[in-house]
Order: structure tokens, then C-alpha cells, then sequence
């Protein structure tokens, strides 16, 4: 049975965390930042007992689920892993910095993915000095329901490791794509651009209502693009849509200026309470 280790405890880093514990595997979840281990944690527990509520799981589940899973500020604990999957924010200098310790910290043949949304998975992988084995796996929100992964090779990834990062992606329950390392690679190339054409739509006076609504009925999707803003949170829909304007160098990907404000103001989506809507925090 594989080991790994999740770098990261936001939505993203937690719910992967939560993904492969489910899948039976034991995770680390290493962050040097202690509270967004604990809120993590909290918010696997939070969710386990609505389920519980509702009948879809028993508490011998969750506490079996929940054991599989340990909380580290130390990096020194990705030292176990054999695949080793970072999920910091979308900012390369970052990345960076968490591959280069993440490299050292790794034992040998141990693969190093990253779960960026669209940023160059060569580059992280020049980071190290074991590009061979570092590839791209991009989830989605929320990470345990949604079945996509997107796997992405960098130019130095070898078929081997490609061949252990798809076998892993399958055995943690999720369906595979192969997608060019591009920016946005295939899901966010197509979905945020939708996006932000909505919150055009509410510039030139739209309601964020009927904007939803229209595509919720009209098009059968599960959410209006506007909730799904909230939902995944302005900060990271505006930084994907930065990432396709400045890769592509194209006009076509401005970002929507609203998104700019909302960001500046510290509406950043459910997460902080006010977003296109509000919420109770
Ligand atoms: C920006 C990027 O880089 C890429 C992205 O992620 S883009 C975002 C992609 N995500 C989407 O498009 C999500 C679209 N929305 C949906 O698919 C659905 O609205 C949804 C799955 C989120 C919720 O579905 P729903 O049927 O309305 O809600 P609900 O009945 O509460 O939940 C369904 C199940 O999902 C689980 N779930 C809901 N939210 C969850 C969360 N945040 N974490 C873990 N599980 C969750 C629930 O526990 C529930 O499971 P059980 O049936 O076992 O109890």
C-alpha cells in the first residue's frame, strides 16, 4: 500500500487529504501553518457528521476514515511518502519554494505532483533534482465529489512516473484525462472564461439572480456560474483567469474588472462571507 503526504491544508490540500483517506490510504497532511491543519480537520469532522445525520455514513466509518490521516507541521514527515502531492496557492515563487523543500525532504524514487490549477509543471520541476519524477494532477472543488483528475506531464516527466501518478490517480476513485501543459489545461480554459463572462454580464447591469438561474435552467448546470465564483472563491477564479490572460497573451482572457474589486475589498466568495451573494459565517 502507498503512503502519501498532502502540502497544503486549505479547501484544496484538505479535501485531497480527505480523497485518498477515503480511498484507503494513510495521508500525511503537512502545513507549517498550525491553524489550517485544526480547520482541516474540522471541516472533514463537520462534514462526516452531516453525513452521519443523514444516514450515509457511521461513526465507525468516520473514525476508521479519520485515522488514516495525520496532521504535521514538520516537513521533515513527507520523508514516508511515496507520492508526495502539493496544494499551496497559485503563486509560482511559492511553488517553487515548496518543491525545492519538498525535494529534500523526499526519499528516493518518492514522485512529487502538484495540484496547480494552470501554472508550468516544468517549471516547478526545475525546482528540484528529480524532474523525472514530478507531474501535474489537477482536482476540482470539491475535491472528494468531484471524479475529474487532469494529469499533466511536464517536459521532463518520464512514462514511468506518468504510468504510477495515472495508476494512483484511478485507486484514489478518480476518472482520467491527459491534458497539454498549457495554461487552464482543459477544464479551466473553458470553465472560467464562462465565468468571468458572467461577471461581465453583471457589470453591464445583469442581476447575479438571473444570470444563474439562466444557466442552472438553461444549460442543466449544477450551480450558476456566479454561485460557482463564490463557491471556489473570487481570489482563486480571478488568479486562474490572470494565469490564461498573461499565458496566451491574449485579450480574450481579460479578467472581468468586478472580480478585480471584489478581490481588493476582501470579498473573496463563501469563504469570507459576502461574494455575488451572503452568507452566514
Ligand atoms: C478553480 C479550479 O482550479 C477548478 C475547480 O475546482 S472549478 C469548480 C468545479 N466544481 C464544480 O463545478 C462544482 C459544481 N457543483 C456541484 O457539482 C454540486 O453543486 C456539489 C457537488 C458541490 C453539491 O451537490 P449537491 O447535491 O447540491 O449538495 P449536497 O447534497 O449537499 O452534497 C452532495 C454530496 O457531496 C458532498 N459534499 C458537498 N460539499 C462538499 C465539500 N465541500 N467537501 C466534501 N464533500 C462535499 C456531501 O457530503 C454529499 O455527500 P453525501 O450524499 O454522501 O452526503
Amino acid at each position: 500500500m502507498r503512503k502519501l503526504a498532502v502540502i497544503g491544508a486549505g479547501l484544496m490540500g484538505g479535501g485531497i487529504a480527505q480523497t485518498c483517506a477515503q480511498a484507503g490510504f494513510e495521508v500525511v497532511n503537512v502545513d507549517t501553518f498550525e491553524p489550517a491543519l485544526s480547520k482541516a480537520k474540522a471541516n472533514i469532522e463537520n462534514l462526516y457528521s452531516k453525513k452521519i445525520a443523514k444516514g450515509t455514513m457511521t461513526e465507525e466509518q468516520k473514525q476508521e476514515i479519520l485515522g488514516r490521516i495525520r496532521y504535521s507541521t514538520d516537513m521533515k514527515d513527507l520523508r514516508e511518502a511515496d507520492i508526495i502531492i502539493e496544494a499551496v496557492p497559485e503563486k509560482m515563487e511559492i511553488k517553487k519554494e515548496i518543491f525545492r523543500m519538498a525535494d529534500e525532504a523526499a526519499k528516493e524514487g518518492a514522485i512529487i505532483v502538484s495540484n496547480t490549477s494552470g501554472l508550468s509543471i516544468s517549471e516547478m520541476a526545475a525546482a528540484t533534482k528529480r524532474p523525472d519524477k514530478v507531474m501535474g494532477v489537477h482536482f476540482f472543488y470539491p475535491a472528494p465529489v468531484m471524479k475529474l483528475a487532469e494529469l499533466i506531464r511536464g517536459i521532463a516527466t518520464t512514462e514511468e512516473t506518468y504510468q504510477k501518478v495515472r495508476e494512483f490517480a484511478i485507486a484514489i476513485g478518480k476518472e482520467v484525462v491527459d491534458c497539454p501543459e498549457l495554461p487552464g489545461f482543459i477544464v479551466n480554459r473553458i470553465l472560467v472564461p464562462m465565468m468571468n463572462e458572467a461577471a461581465f454580464l453583471v457589470m453591464e447591469g445583469c442581476k447575479a439572480e438571473d444570470v444563474d438561474a439562466a444557466m442552472r435552467l438553461g444549460a442543466n448546470h449544477p450551480m450558476g456560474p456566479l454561485e460557482l465564483c463564490d463557491f471556489v472563491g473570487i481570489d482563486v477564479m480571478l488568479a486562474t483567469m490572470t494565469g490564461l490572460y498573461n499565458g496566451f497573451k491574449d485579450s480574450k482572457y481579460r479578467p472581468c474588472p468586478i472580480l478585480e474589486n471584489m478581490v481588493k475589498a476582501g470579498h473573496l466568495g463563501r469563504k469570507s462571507g459576502k461574494g455575488f451573494y451572503s452568507y452566514n459565517k
